[in-house]
């Protein structure tokens, strides 16, 4: 189905059992299911969240100020990013790690021809970092690398398994999209991702998949096409 596509990560679910941190058998598992992909010749771009380790929102709510609670955000999708490289590289992936934020040799510094050049190459290649700027979320992130790296799809793993009426963690009589548009999201006023990640995909006319990321097998039935999770379209 898909030739080049944009991976987004939940922070959160990297915790898989655990209140904080990496999970590893979440990692390995995640890894093993980006491995499948990229074996099928699928060019991979991720983005990782790091809502596992910090979050500037919740920092600003303990005192911190939000600028500084962003950037030890954006410091915690690093972390995520270097131990999701690892995991790839002890299943026999190659993978990169490109920051947004100066921080060589840590990682190398982000650009979308280097971005690009590596996934032609077959590496899988992860974004960190967010966009390197405060008061942004990863999913936008996503959403800008996606656009950036010219991706097919934006693909949003994450804990639920597609979009719903209302939110399934809260409503358990909401029911579930299998397709639904960017307009109707805002007039339903759904909250699976936030409003500027939707917007910029929706003006830039970036399909996205949001799916159940945590189920081994998952990932590479989006990629054949199977009609699991929501799709999001103009
Ligand atoms: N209409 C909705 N459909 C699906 N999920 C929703 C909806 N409204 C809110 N949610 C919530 O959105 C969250 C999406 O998960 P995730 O992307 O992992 O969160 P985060 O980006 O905060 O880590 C889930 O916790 C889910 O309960
Ligand atoms: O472009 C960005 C992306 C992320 N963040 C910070 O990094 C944290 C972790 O990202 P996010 O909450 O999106 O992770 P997830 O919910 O996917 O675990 C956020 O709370 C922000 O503080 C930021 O400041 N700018």
């Amino acid at each position: 189905m898909y030739k080049r596509v944009l991976l987004k990560l939940s922070g959160e679910s990297l915790m898989g059992e655990q209140n904080y941190g990496i999970d590893n058998n979440r990692l390995e598992e995640y890894a093993l299911q980006i491995k499948e992909i990229s074996d099928l010749g699928v060019q991979v771009g991720i983005v990782i969240g790091g809502g596992n380790i910090f979050r500037g929102l919740s920092g600003a709510a303990k005192g911190f100020d939000r600028y500084q609670g962003d950037q030890m955000g954006m410091l915690a999708t690093v972390i995520n990013s270097l131990a999701l490289k690892s995991s790839l590289n002890n299943v026999g992936v190659k993978a990169r790690v490109l920051t947004a934020i100066k921080m060589e040799p840590v990682g190398e510094f982000y650009s979308q021809p280097k971005a690009i050049e590596a996934l032609e190459n077959g590496e899988v290649v992860i974004l960190s970092g967010g966009t390197g700027n405060p008061y942004f979320t990863t999913d936008t992130g996503s959403s800008l690398r996606g656009i950036e790296i010219k991706a097919d799809v934006m693909l949003k793993g994450t804990r639920v398994d597609g979009i719903y009426t209302a939110d399934p963690e809260k409503d358990p009589n909401a029911t579930k999209f299998d397709e639904i548009t960017f307009d109707e999201i805002y007039d339903r006023g759904l909250k699976v991702m936030d409003l500027t990640a939707t917007t910029m995909c929706k003006e830039n006319n970036l399909s996205i998949v949001v799916f159940d990321m945590d189920t081994p097998g998952n990932l590479i039935k989006v990629i054949k096409g199977e009609k699991i999770g929501t799709l999001v379209k103009n």
